[in-house]
């Protein structure tokens, strides 16, 4: 039996064009207070020709035979690279409380290297690869749009974030991942479509499906809440009519730790909703890294000074300052004992 849904919480909707001139400053106080914000899909946009189509191949890649999947399985590739096709039962996001293994599978897909994918790919998705990247490319921009209104939110230099996002500088922990959570027959009371977890990154794009809920976030007094797939829906009907969904983005661990605990990267989940337990969800995420090598001192904002100086907050190990690539693999060697 799947879980009764929890009340949806109201997360900030905001438009990020130019004609908004409070875009940093809502942005900056979505990021302090829910870790979790809608973002407009206009303007430097993902097209949504092009999201319907990754969907569809999502949809077509899980459906394929498990020994086609398999060829390009996350554990034949080589350890610590965090790429390729996870089966169900292979990750679980909260060992400390989950009883079984998330109910999920996923496929991983690392960055481009000089325009190319490196890692291997299916038969089926082999005539796609131009697509991926185009949608690796159009989320990629959408986070260092968001990058730059977050910088002149914090009063720091526009080109801070991104630079520091900068694809074309070096290798980064990025990852593009397609998910499909499958309905199960043999479903228990405890069980989740993916454990509670934050995300490890700097910030993830995510994409879901109208119909297909399940996503919850915890409220700073701890209790769960819904998350609406399309924030507008209580809008007046005709104005829903071809109207494209705005990009759910959340602020992941590595953000936190950088801006000192004032950016929060807030604790999240995906359920099995009783109204809709006997369908399959699929959804995308983009979990966008900094450059591997980029430092992680303090981001040099007053604002994060000010925060740090009140928690007492550190982001160092031992006094010396970690790298992203250091961040990422603290994290992964803790989820996946990868050595
Ligand atoms: O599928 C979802 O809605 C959320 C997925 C998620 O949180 C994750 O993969 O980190
Ligand atoms: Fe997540």
């Amino acid at each position: 039996m799947g879980s009764l849904s929890n009340t949806e919480i109201g997360i900030p909707v905001i438009d990020l064009s130019s004609s908004n001139r409070d875009a940093p400053s809502q942005l900056l106080d979505a990021a302090t207070k829910y870790g979790f914000v809608f973002i407009e899909n206009n303007d430097v946009g993902v097209p949504t020709r092009d999201i319907s189509d990754m969907f569809n191949l999502s949809e077509s890649f899980f459906a394929a035979p498990v020994e086609e999947k398999q060829k390009i399985s996350i554990a034949s590739n080589q350890a610590g690279k965090n790429h390729g096709w996870l089966s169900r039962g292979i990750e679980k996001l909260d060992p400390a409380t989950q009883q079984r293994a998330d109910v999920k599978e996923a496929l991983n897909i690392g960055e481009q290297k000089n325009g190319e994918l490196q890692q291997p790919m299916t038969e089926l998705l082999e005539p796609h690869i131009r697509d991926i990247k185009r949608f690796q490319d159009s989320c990629h921009k959408f986070c260092q749009r968001i990058f730059e209104r977050l910088a002149e939110g914090l009063d720091i230099e526009i080109s801070w974030f991104t630079s520091r996002h900068d694809r074309t500088k070096g290798p980064s922990g990025t990852v593009l991942r397609l998910l499909y959570y499958p309905h199960v027959g043999d479903l228990e009371d405890f069980d989740l479509r993916a454990g509670a977890h934050s995300d490890f990154g700097s910030i993830t794009l995510l994409f879901q499906l109208p119909g297909q809920p399940g996503l919850e976030i915890k409220t700073p007094s701890g209790e769960w809440a819904a998350v609406a797939i399309d924030p507008h829906s209580n809008m007046d009907r005709n104005a829903q009519t071809n109207r494209t969904l705005p990009i759910l983005v959340n602020i992941g661990d590595l953000l936190e730790d950088w801006t000192g605990g004032l950016l929060k990267s807030t604790v999240h989940r995906v359920i099995f909703p009783q109204s809709e337990e006997k369908s399959d969800r699929y959804s995308i995420a983009y979990f966008c890294h900094p450059l591997d090598d980029a430092e992680l001192a303090p981001v040099p904002s007053k604002a994060v000074q000010d925060h740090a100086t009140r928690t007492g907050k550190r982001n160092t190990r031992d006094g010396k300052v970690l790298t992203a690539k250091d961040h990422l693999m603290e994290r992964l060697e803790a989820t996946y004992s990868i050595k």
